[in-house]
């Protein structure tokens, strides 16, 4: 058997279309533009192109965007004065602040600080308790990602056995959350889990994102399987060059599963998709205008 390859790149750039329409409409019967601020602290060359797709994108679906370039050295205490001076800016309705931040600065503080009604990563407390407890959030967009492929291709996701592996604040656990919504039954894998394989084995749906290269191997996959890699690891090439491959030992996997995504072009290309709709979300909600409709969870 082979897999059906999920194309994020494709599906996003139909998010896109999707949020582009929106955002044509707020603005024409509203008047109101939809804006998104990142904040990028230090020189981290990955970080930058990121931080460039995502301006690039958030231009051509419409919205404003609001650049803020900080140098590596920035204190703490400037990084959150910014932040406050977003909160307060009626054009910005998005607030990303890229993430690793250098080690003087403490991450919950700076997370803490962002109003909840702009936490287009889904990062504060706020949003995280209101997804667990099932009410109206603020969703992580790599998950919200995840979780719109997967429900474009399996449909009802009720009953389902799902394994996560990877427990991180910014994908593991929200992800658990979002398919516990759809009524997965829910592992959460991680490195002290005992058998790993077998774990993997028992899934139906299986979203990696350890962050190690090729870790989780094609025979630890159950036939038909659905497969998502969140990892996204540079990797020596050929020469001198350098290749871009998954948590998911690809070739491998994907003689076995049903579907699988590639990287890139999977999780990747979704999670700005789902940056820029969470940005018009956001607008809307604080507008109190009608959200749009399949880009939320
Ligand atoms: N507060 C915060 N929120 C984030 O969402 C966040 C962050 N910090 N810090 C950095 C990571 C990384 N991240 C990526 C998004 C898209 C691609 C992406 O589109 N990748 C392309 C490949 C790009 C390439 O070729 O290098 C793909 O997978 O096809 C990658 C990485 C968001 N992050």
């Amino acid at each position: 058997m082979t897999a059906t390859i999920i194309d994020g790149k494709a599906f996003a750039g139909r998010i896109r279309a999707q949020v582009a329409q929106h955002v044509a409409r707020i603005k024409s019967d509203h008047g109101v533009t939809p804006g998104l601020a990142v904040v990028l602290v230090g020189e981290d060359p990955a970080s930058q192109v990121y931080v460039r797709s995502k301006g690039k994108q958030t231009g051509e679906a419409g919205m404003a965007s609001f650049e803020h370039r900080l140098d590596a050295g920035t204190a703490q205490e400037d990084l959150l004065a910014l932040v406050a001076q977003l909160n307060a800016d009626p054009a910005v309705h998005g607030i990303l602040v890229q993430l690793p931040l250098p080690d003087h600065i403490e991450t919950d503080a700076v997370l803490a600080a962002i109003d909840p009604a702009k936490d287009v990563d889904g990062f504060h407390v706020s949003n995280v308790g209101l997804l667990a407890t099932g009410q109206k959030a603020m969703v992580p967009c790599t998950p919200l990602g995840c979780l719109m492929m997967l429900r474009d291709h399996l449909g009802d996701l009720s009953g389902r056995e799902a394994v996560v592996i990877g427990r991180s604040n910014i994908v593991g656990k929200p992800m658990a959350q979002l398919l516990l919504g759809d009524s997965c039954t829910v592992t959460v894998a991680h490195s002290r889990t005992r058998d790993l394989p077998e774990v993997v084995r028992r899934a139906e749906i299986v979203v990696a994102a350890v962050g190690r290269p090729e870790m989780v191997k094609g025979d630890w996959i159950a036939p038909g399987a659905t497969v998502i890699d969140v990892g996204i690891n540079r990797v020596a090439g050929e020469g001198d060059k350098t290749r871009l491959v998954g948590d998911v030992e690809f070739t491998a996997a994907a003689q076995v599963a049903g579907a699988i995504t590639p990287v890139p072009g999977g999780v990747g290309p979704m999670t700005i998709a789902c940056l820029l709709a969470n940005t018009v979300t956001a607008c809307c909600r604080i507008h109190g205008l009608p959200e749009p409709e399949g880009l939320t969870a």
